[in-house]
């Protein structure tokens, strides 16, 4: 049995967290953490865990965790997992972060992007938790920086074709939709529901911050820097994103080329779906699982080629994805725990 700690309890990937490390045959749920509702139940912050979960959450005291578990969920926001994390390897806890703190390679990168690095040591040290691209170096570390959500739907249709050279790294349009739990659990304007519901509306349009993490990991893989052109939207919906992404193709690229590419990277993965010709996807299809679902098209004539992706952004954009990178770290299957599908599609 893996024990497992989940900091951020309260918060929205934390309590997808406690759901997913519940219902794990390999992993036992020993201690959940919250500022806010510290000596309270998690029943106390979510009614719909009554009969299921009842840990009471505590406060985030690494020596005191350190007796109990091997791993831990960082649901914290960016800044505040840099404070801990230092401490938390030191007493030998494994750490998943799911904020930015530990996805950056380049300092510079992620100080521009949010704040200084108080532990930029570590940076070399961390992997990128993109599962499926990263497997081998997940495997063995310590330390997994989790991907940010509009990242994961976006490098994972790019990643295999950028590296294959089928697709050319100048001129990448993406087109995100994301619904509104993207926010987080504490209000914001933008994510009250007069504002958001029955609209749609683009934001931070140049200037959000996933953007240098989506150039970095695509910059790594190409053969020339990668500058993408990234246009997040807010949807009236809980939960789940949609990104649809426009690349010209390389000379060398066909039908055939491209579908074999993703069925060489993706083939025997289980939580990566490449749709039929013809068939694009859904965000009700993904909702509920940790799935990308991909679909294609690809213009021959104008050499142009769409992607469009879709995850639910609290499953494999943050917490499912996280506990598939533990699975990974842990020596499991990928699948453990994560092959259910949750709540009514
Ligand atoms: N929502 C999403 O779709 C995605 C989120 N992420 C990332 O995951 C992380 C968690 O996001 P999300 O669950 O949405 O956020 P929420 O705002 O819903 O939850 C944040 C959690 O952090 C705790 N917290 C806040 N401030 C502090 C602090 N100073 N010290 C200790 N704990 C604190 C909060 O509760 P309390 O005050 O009770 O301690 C709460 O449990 C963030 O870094 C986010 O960027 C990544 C991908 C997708
Ligand atoms: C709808 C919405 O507001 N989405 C968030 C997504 C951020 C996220 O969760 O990712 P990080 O972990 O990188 O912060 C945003 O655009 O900032």
């Amino acid at each position: 049995m893996i024990n497992v700690g989940i900091a951020g309890a309260s918060g929205y990937t934390g309590v997808e967290l406690v759901k997913l490390i519940s219902n794990h045959p390999k992993a036992k749920l020993c201690a959940v953490t919250s500022n806010s509702y510290k000596g309270k139940s998690l029943t106390d912050i979510f009614p719909s865990m009554r009969g299921f979960e009842n840990l009471i959450c505590e406060d985030l005291d690494i020596k005191s965790l350190s007796k109990k578990i091997d791993v831990i969920f960082l649901a914290l926001p960016h800044k505040v997992s840099m404070q801990h994390v230092p401490t938390m390897l030191g007493n030998n806890i494994r750490v998943v972060d799911l904020s930015a703190d530990y996805r950056f390679t380049d300092v510079a990168a992620y100080e521009s992007a949010y704040q200084t690095h108080t532990s930029k040591d570590l940076l070399k040290q961390s992997v990128y938790g993109l599962s499926e691209l990263y497997r081998d170096r997940i495997k063995t570390s310590n330390l997994v920086g989790n991907p940010g959500c509009y990242p994961t739907s976006i490098l994972l249709p790019l990643l295999p074709l950028l590296k294959e050279g089928l697709i050319q790294p100048a001129g990448i349009i993406s087109d995100s939709k994301s619904g509104v739990s993207g926010a987080g659990r504490s209000l914001s304007l933008s994510a009250h529901f007069c504002e958001a519901n029955e609209s749609f509306n683009p934001y931070k349009i140049g200037n959000h911050r996933h953007t240098p993490e989506i150039n970095e990991i695509l910059s790594l893989h190409s053969q020339q820097p990668v500058s993408i052109t990234f246009v997040p939207h807010l949807l009236p919906l809980t939960r789940g994103m949609m990104s649809t992404i426009y690349a010209r193709v390389t000379d060398t690229a066909t039908q055939d080329k491209i579908r074999k590419t993703y069925d060489t990277y993706y083939g025997d993965e289980p939580f990566v779906r490449l749709l039929n010709k013809g068939m694009y996807p859904a965000i009700s299809h993904v909702k509920g699982t940790n799935c990308c679902d991909i679909g294609i098209h690809f213009d021959e004539t104008s050499r142009q080629l769409i992607m469009v992706s879709a995850i639910d952004n609290l499953l494999k954009g943050a917490a499912g994805q996280a506990v598939q990178n533990m699975n990974i770290m842990f020596g499991l299957d990928d699948e453990t725990g994560l092959n259910r599908v949750q709540g009514p599609l």
